[in-house]
């Protein structure tokens, strides 16, 4: 089966590669437009974000499963808060969807955002690395790597799947 990953960044393509690793798949990743801004600020934008992402991916690869995973921020009144979602999307259904663990961010690092910057660059810039989001990611950074991006793409990678195949079983 050719499942498609719409995003190139690793920490993405990797938790796919992982959850499909043992079936007869091929995993191929396309950069396709998330249609939401490069920095989310809302629940909805994210899952939106990640609906497109698996819709477009999945016609990019002539695939059957397209894979969207889609990070951004929520403010809440305990502070603002890392989200993460995850859209799978099959031709004539409705996209499956799971959200991902979340952690607050420091009050420094969230002021920026809410300025305008994106948490990208603004992880490089706080941990004087490059590319985080490419690795542990803002999650992996802020928890001492007990949970990194890739961990936390895969949990919500395996709520989807089980998801689908909820759904698949249903039919039979
Ligand atoms: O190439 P794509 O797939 O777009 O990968 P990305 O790293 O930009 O990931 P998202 O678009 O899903 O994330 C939205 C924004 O939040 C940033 N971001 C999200 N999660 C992050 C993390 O764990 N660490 C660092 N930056 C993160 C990211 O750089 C974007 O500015
Ligand atoms: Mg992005």
């Amino acid at each position: 089966m050719k499942i498609a990953i719409g995003s190139k960044n690793p920490a993405k393509v990797e938790a796919v590669r992982d959850c499909f690793i043992n079936e007869a798949n091929s995993v191929i990743p396309v950069d396709v437009p998330s249609g939401v801004s490069d920095q989310p600020f809302s629940d909805e934008e994210t899952i939106e974000g990640a609906i497109n992402r698996a819709k477009a991916s999945r016609l990019a690869a002539g695939a059957q499963i397209g894979i969207g995973l889609e990070g951004g921020v929520v403010q809440t009144p305990y502070g603002l808060f890392l989200c993460n979602w995850g859209a799978l999307a099959v031709e004539g259904e409705e996209p499956i969807i799971a959200g991902g663990a979340r952690i607050k961010v420091p009050a420094d690092v969230a002021e920026r955002l809410m300025n305008g910057e994106e948490l990208g660059p603004v992880m490089d810039d706080y941990t004087k690395q490059n590319n985080v989001r490419h690795k542990e990611g803002a999650i992996g950074v802020f928890t001492r790597e007990a949970v990194s991006r890739r961990q936390m793409f895969v949990h919500i990678m395996q709520m989807l799947i089980g998801q689908y195949r909820y759904r698949e079983s249903g039919k039979i």
